[in-house]
């Protein structure tokens, strides 16, 4: 999408990608799940608060900061490397997913990936009083990401259907009391490891 310093694969925890695994199993037949998003870069993260950021400033001029902040909060963390509390995806505990047919074409999940509205909730569809045949389907569709991702261990983020956490600082928090077991992560790249031996000697 454009994303300056995005990189083209999707990095996750070992312990995720097991999950993902299991969560995908259990999929019925001729159904499969797509994985949108993982790591990221802290550069990315910023981009994303940013551009978000100021999209809302833009169409709602006379919100002031700390409304801005709550609105941006609501679809992107805020960008952080903080140890104690980094971005979920910085650490590759969270993950962006969807489910799609047999022939790898998403399922209708009532919008698209991503976008900052109130329909993006997990729960919206589940919150109207008379869903059409459509809304419905996208409800079930939402129903059984969100069953298969729960009984593999993941919890949701309730602003957003697609994201999914396991072993990060949400995780812990949306799980009730639990530790995250991540902290912020980096590529396994050559530079990274002789930068790590270098400082560690
Ligand atoms: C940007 C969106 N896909 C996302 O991942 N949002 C959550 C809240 C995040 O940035 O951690
Ligand atoms: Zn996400």
């Amino acid at each position: 999408m454009g994303i300056p310093g995005a990189v083209p694969e999707c990095f996750v925890r070992e312990g995720v990608y097991r999950a993902l695994l299991q969560a995908a199993r259990r999929l019925p037949e001729g159904m499969g799940m797509v994985v949108l998003d993982g790591w990221r870069p802290w550069r990315v993260q910023q981009y994303l608060f940013d551009t978000l950021h100021e999209a809302i400033h833009h169409h709602h001029p006379s919100l002031d900061e700390g409304e801005l902040m709550v609105r941006t909060r609501e679809f992107v963390s805020l960008p952080s490397r903080d140890p104690l509390a980094p971005s979920p995806h910085l650490t590759g505990g969270a993950v962006d997913v969807t489910l799609c047919d047999a022939d790898g074409m998403p399922l209708d999940m009532g919008t698209q990936f991503d976008e900052a509205i109130p329909a993006s909730h997990t729960d919206h569809f589940e919150t109207l009083k008379a869903p059409s045949a459509a809304q419905r389907q996208a409800r079930n569709n939402r129903r059984l990401l969100y069953h298969v991702m729960h009984v593999a261990g993941f919890t949701n983020l309730p602003s957003e259907w697609w994201h999914y956490d396991y072993g990060d600082q949400l995780w812990a928090h949306y799980s009730g009391g639990g530790v995250a077991r991540y902290g912020p992560a980096e590529l396994d790249t050559i530079e990274n490891r002789w930068r790590r031996q270098f400082s560690d000697s």
